[in-house]
C-alpha cells in the first residue's frame, strides 16, 4: 500500500510581515513578526510549535537572500522545537514544508513552523551587485560555472533565453507575454501587502524598458524584505484548530534540467514536468478541478513554463491561454497568481504564493476573492522544483 505522508497533514495557519522595499525592520524583526502572525492565527501558543524549518537555510554568503537561521528564529520566538531543519536545499523552495511534512508522518513534531524571510532589499542598497550571480565573490563554482564565465550573470539573462526559444518555438508573442504581468498587478491592486499597486496596462507593459531581450522590467519579478511564515501540522492535531484545515491534496518534486540533464540544449521545458506527473499521480483530482493557481513568477516566462508543465495547459498552448487575460482572470477559468505573484507583490521565493493560496482558501481575499475556492494548485522554484495541492474540505 503506498504511503502518502502529505495526507495526513495540513496548514492551520499564515502570517506575513511587512513587505518593503526596502523595509525598516530587520529581517530577525521580520521573520518574528510573520511567525507569531501565524501561529496566532492557527489558535496556537509559540509554546505549542515543535518544529521548525526555512528554506535555505542561513546563507553567509550576504544578499540577502537568506538572512535568518532556524535556530535565530526560534529563539526571538521564545520556542524549544524538537525537529529542526536548518538546511532544505533540494528540490525547490518548498523543501522544508516536504520535510516538515515527513517529520510529521513519522511522529517527530505536530506542528512546524516554516519560514521564508528575505533582505534583499535592504542589501541591494549595500552593494548594487549583491544580487548578482557572483555576488561580492570573483570567482564562482557549482551551476553557476555553467553561466557566469558566459557573462550571464544574472538568472535573467538565462531565463531570456528560454523566452526567446519558446517564442520562436511555438510562435508566441511579446502581447502574450504581457498578459501574465497585466493580470497580476490587477489581482496585486486588491492586495494590500503588494509591493506595487499602481494599474498596469498592455500599453504600459509594451512600452517599458527590456531588461534581457525579450523581458521587460515588469517580467521580473523585484527583491523586496519580508518574511512569510505558515504552520505545517498533523491532521489530527489540526481537527481542533481555529481555521479550517487546508490539507495538503498531493505534493511532486523534481530537480535538474535547467543547465544539464533531459532538456539540455531545449530552452522550451523545465524539468518541472517530473514534479507535476508525481503531483497528479498521488490524487484523484485532475487539472479542471483547481479553483485556482498560484505558479512560480522569477520571471513572466516560468509561468507558462509551469502550467504546461503542470498540465494545466497542452505544450505549446500556455501563450493562447492567457492571452487578452480573461481566462486567466479572477472570474475566469483559472484564476491565476491572484495576490499579484512576485512581478507585483514581491520574490518572497514563492512563499507569497503559498500564504495567497491560504488567503484564497480561507476566503480571506476582499477585492481579489475567487468565490467558494476550494483547491489551489501552488507550484515553486525555477532550478529545482516543487508542487502541490492544497484543499479545504
Ligand atoms: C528561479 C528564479 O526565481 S529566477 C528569478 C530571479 N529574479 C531576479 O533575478 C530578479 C529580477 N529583477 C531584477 O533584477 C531587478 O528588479 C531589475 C533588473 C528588473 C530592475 O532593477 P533596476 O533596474 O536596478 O531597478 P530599480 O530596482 O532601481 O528600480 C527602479 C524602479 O523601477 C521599478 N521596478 C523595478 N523593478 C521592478 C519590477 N520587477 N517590477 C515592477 N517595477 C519595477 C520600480 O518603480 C522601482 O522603483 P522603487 O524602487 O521605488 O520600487
Amino acid at each position: 500500500m503506498t504511503l502518502y505522508p502529505e495526507k495526513q497533514c495540513a496548514i492551520t495557519g499564515a502570517g506575513q510581515s511587512e513587505v518593503g522595499r526596502p523595509s525598516s525592520r530587520s529581517a530577525l524583526q521580520l521573520t518574528a513578526d510573520a511567525c507569531l502572525e501565524a501561529i496566532a492565527d492557527a489558535g496556537l501558543k509559540p509554546s505549542d510549535i515543535d518544529g521548525i524549518a526555512t528554506y535555505p537555510g542561513k546563507s553567509s554568503e550576504g544578499g540577502g537572500i537568506a538572512p535568518v537561521s532556524p535556530s535565530e528564529a526560534a529563539t526571538v520566538l521564545g520556542i524549544d522545537p524538537k525537529w529542526i531543519l536548518a538546511s532544505a536545499e533540494g528540490f525547490s523552495h518548498m523543501a522544508p514544508i516536504f520535510n516538515a511534512i515527513t517529520a510529521i508522518a513519522c511522529g517527530l513534531a505536530r506542528h512546524v513552523i516554516v519560514f521564508r524571510s528575505v533582505a534583499q532589499a535592504q542589501a541591494r542598497l549595500k552593494s548594487r551587485a549583491s544580487t548578482l550571480m557572483t555576488g561580492s565573490r570573483n570567482r564562482v563554482d557549482g551551476n553557476n560555472a555553467w553561466t557566469v564565465p558566459f557573462n550571464a550573470l544574472s538568472p535573467i539573462n538565462t531565463f531570456a533565453l528560454y523566452a526567446q526559444a519558446y517564442f520562436e518555438k511555438y510562435g508566441a508573442n511579446e502581447q502574450q507575454l504581457g498578459a501574465i504581468a497585466v493580470n497580476n498587478r490587477a489581482n496585486a491592486m486588491h492586495n494590500p501587502n503588494a509591493v506595487y499597486r499602481k494599474p498596469l496596462s498592455l500599453d504600459d507593459y509594451l512600452a517599458s524598458r527590456v531588461i534581457s531581450s525579450p523581458l521587460r522590467l515588469f517580467d521580473c519579478d523585484s527583491h523586496i524584505d519580508g518574511s512569510t511564515a505558515i504552520i505545517v501540522s498533523s491532521l489530527d492535531a489540526a481537527k481542533d484548530l481555529k481555521n479550517p484545515p487546508l490539507r495538503f491534496e498531493s505534493i511532486g518534486m523534481s530537480i535538474g534540467g535547467l543547465w544539464v540533464g533531459k532538456f539540455e540544449g531545449d530552452f522550451t521545458h523545465l524539468a518541472a514536468d517530473k514534479a507535476g506527473e508525481m503531483l497528479w499521480s498521488r490524487t484523484d483530482l485532475k487539472p479542471a478541478d483547481m479553483d485556482c493557481a498560484q505558479i512560480y513568477d522569477g520571471f513572466s516566462i516560468h509561468v507558462w513554463m509551469w502550467m504546461e508543465a503542470l498540465g494545466l495547459v497542452p505544450q505549446g498552448e500556455a501563450c493562447r491561454f492567457v492571452e487578452g487575460g480573461r481566462r486567466i482572470a479572477i472570474d475566469g477559468e483559472l484564476p491565476l497568481n491572484t495576490g499579484g505573484g512576485q512581478l507585483s507583490a514581491g520574490r518572497f521565493h514563492g512563499y507569497g504564493h503559498i500564504h495567497e493560496a491560504t488567503v484564497q482558501l480561507w476566503g480571506r481575499g476582499g477585492g481579489r476573492q475567487v468565490p467558494d475556492a476550494r483547491t489551489c494548485i501552488v507550484s515553486n522554484g525555477g532550478y529545482g522544483y516543487g508542487a502541490m495541492i492544497l484543499r479545504r474540505d
